[in-house]
């Protein structure tokens, strides 16, 4: 397949900050932080930035939280600040639907990433379809891809390029995979996409692991690699772009980045947005090493308080159950369970 990108990249990564970064953000984004962040990463050679509430279009709502400023007017703001770079959104089928794509894309957004459940590409099929029947770009995310093994992982990777995706996403939404595990996947969707369509990595730092995964990940054969800037992403962050960035110069692998403008973007710009730092706390290093969805992070600090329960606890028990994006709600049910043994 053709690079959807330009030939004198080894390696297309896209920031996530302002799309990850919102959980972190409690989705508070404003106009002006998109401008100021989008115009800065844009400025260090950043060829992509995602823009959306945290749980894609359509995602602010009680379940999830309510965004600040309404996503499409954000996506908006990015494609006017960005002078090269390429806008992308992200949409959980179910969550968003059809229209919110056309409103995205009327907005000017060129890259259209929908996720899934690792094992449920099916549900994406039509929105991948219409996607590229409009012309958009397309990303397919399996999340929590530590939860299947490589097989099954390359199955449904197959199911999302049959549909019109043009890059699948091994997604590490729990930041809970090792390298070798990395190495598997990325490599069986290799296998099984040939050239019918690229393979990316989406990482997270709660096992400290996002740059070395990320580096696994293109040593697999991973073409496109997602991180967020000073690692503003749920839980622990994501791979952090001005780390991975520089790491790639020194492998001799060309992003497009400046290493030197991302430092001070990540230093001068993004960092004031946050509200604290993306740490590898207690509550972050659980989410690694129980398997849970990073994006619950808040929510399950959030009920700790609310109920006096251990926070901790219900991140060991959400994991015992397997919980996946879209059960945030069951959280609340652990917490009260946790309060009624007290
Ligand atoms: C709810 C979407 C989710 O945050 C996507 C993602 O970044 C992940 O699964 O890691
Ligand atoms: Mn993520």
């Amino acid at each position: 397949m053709e690079a959807p990108y330009s030939a004198e990249l080894d390696l297309r990564v896209t920031d996530s900050s302002l799309r990850d970064g919102s959980h972190a953000h409690r989705h508070q984004f404003t106009a002006e932080n998109v401008r100021s962040i989008v115009t800065a990463l844009d400025g260090a050679g950043v060829p992509v930035i995602e823009v959306t509430h945290g749980d894609g279009l359509g995602g602010s709502s009680f379940n999830y939280g309510f965004s600040h400023t309404p996503e499409q007017e954000l996506i908006k703001t990015a494609v006017e600040a960005a002078e090269r770079a390429k806008i992308a959104f992200l949409m959980l089928p179910g969550l968003g639907v059809k229209d919110d794509i056309r409103a995205a894309q009327a907005n000017g957004a060129d890259i259209c990433r929908i996720a899934t459940h690792c094992t449920e590409a099916d549900v994406s099929e039509q929105h991948f379809q219409l996607a590229r029947e409009m012309g958009l770009e397309t990303v397919g995310f399996l999340m929590m891809a530590h939860a299947t093994t490589p097989e099954k992982l390359a199955k449904q990777a197959r199911i999302m390029a049959d549909a019109g995706c043009q890059c699948v996403y091994v997604v590490d939404s729990a930041g809970a995979l090792l390298m070798d595990d990395v190495t598997d996947r990325v490599s069986a969707l290799v296998a099984e996409l040939g050239d019918d369509a690229q393979v990316g990595f989406h990482g997270h730092e709660n096992l400290g692991l996002g740059v070395g995964n990320s580096v696994a990940a293109v040593r697999a054969g991973a073409r496109q690699i997602d991180g967020s800037t000073r690692r503003f992403g749920a839980g622990a962050g994501n791979t952090p772009v001005e780390a991975f960035a520089a790491v790639a110069e020194k492998s001799g692998w060309r992003t497009g980045i400046d290493v030197l403008k991302i430092i001070d973007v990540a230093e001068d710009v993004v960092r004031p947005v946050m509200d604290d730092e993306c740490l590898l706390d207690r509550m972050s290093l659980l989410i690694g090493y129980a398997g849970v969805y990073s994006s619950f992070l808040k929510h399950a600090d959030r009920q700790a308080e609310r109920y006096g329960v251990s926070g901790a606890e219900i991140l060991l028990e959400a994991g015992r159950r397997k919980l996946v994006g879209g059960q945030e709600d069951q959280l609340i049910d652990i917490a009260v369970s946790l309060a009624a043994r007290s």
